[in-house]
């Protein structure tokens, strides 16, 4: 399979470094959408791709999915073109969080568009939850590195944000992607819990998901190492994007 990627920092990186860097037996990145060409002009000869800054000529290159590895800000822009030509998979979820986008993407004639589980699981536990309308509550609470979430130094773990997906998302667009995803298997962004609590001892991205309803309940934690070239993000959010990619292929899908 051909690969688009927007975006080339820690996970648009860690990506080309285990596609490209190991010549993957089906996958491959072809080209590379950026917004600064000479910051990025290295990638072509390191992991022979050809690098774009024009969305139209990407677009037009012999790809069969874009994966998109850049930011929230990023995907509402251009979501909306992309997807009228090309399967797509996003990891910047949160942007979806806009109800215009949402209908965009889940129109009729748009392409596929495939979610990666980034720094959570349980994905699909919530949605078989859901399946017969009696999913009653889901709270996520998110612990991470202090200096993660906030410019000024705190000295004690400090709750910073507690309320709706649909606010964190809008607060902390680098590190609530997760509360929206979540959103879409579940109860939806109104009405999915959010707890967001800085933590100046923490040295991983801590997620845990509560879950309640007609089939019991639930509590999930993932404790996630950071990626060193991103501390903000988990390095299962960048796997969750190369294991997604590999499970394309496979025609036994398993817990989906
Ligand atoms: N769902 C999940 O669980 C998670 C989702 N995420 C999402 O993944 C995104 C990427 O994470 P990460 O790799 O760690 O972030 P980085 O900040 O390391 O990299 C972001 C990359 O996107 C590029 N970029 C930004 N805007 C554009 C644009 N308009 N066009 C092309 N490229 C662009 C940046 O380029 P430049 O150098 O020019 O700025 C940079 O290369 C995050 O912003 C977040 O939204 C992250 C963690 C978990
Ligand atoms: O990587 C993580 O732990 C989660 C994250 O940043 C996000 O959802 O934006």
């Amino acid at each position: 399979m051909n690969i688009g990627l927007v975006g080339s920092g820690a996970i648009g990186q860690y990506l080309l470094k285990n596609i490209n860097g190991k010549t993957h037996e089906h996958l491959n990145i072809r080209s590379v959408f950026v917004r600064n060409y000479d910051k990025y002009k290295h990638l072509e000869e390191q992991y022979n791709v050809e690098l774009f800054t024009d969305l139209k000529k990407f677009l037009a290159a012999d790809t069969d999915l874009i994966v998109e590895a850049a930011n929230v800000e990023t995907v509402k822009t251009l979501l909306p073109d992309i997807i009228k030509e090309k399967d797509t998979m996003l990891i910047s979820i949160g942007a979806l969080a806009d109800e215009g986008l949402l209908k965009t993407v889940t129109a009729e004639n748009s392409k596929t568009l495939h979610l990666p589980s980034g720094g959570i699981g349980g994905l699909d536990l919530v949605q078989n939850a859901r399946a017969l309308g009696n999913l009653e509550k889901v709270t996520l609470t998110t612990r991470k590195p202090a200096s993660s979430l906030v410019d000024e130094p705190v000295s004690a773990e400090t709750t910073v944000f507690k309320g709706k997906a649909r606010e964190a998302i809008d607060k902390f667009p680098r590190n609530m992607n997760i509360s929206i995803i979540l959103s879409l298997a579940g109860l939806g962004i109104d009405k999915t819990e959010v707890v967001l609590i800085a933590d100046p001892e923490a040295d991983k991205n801590t997620h845990t998901i509560n879950i309640s309803g007609g089939f019991g309940d639930a509590e999930l934690t993932v404790s996630n190492n950071p990626l060193p070239e991103n501390p903000k993000t988990s390095a299962l959010a960048a796997l969750s994007v190369y294991a997604t990619l590999e499970r394309m292929a496979e025609n036994v899908k398993i817990g989906f």
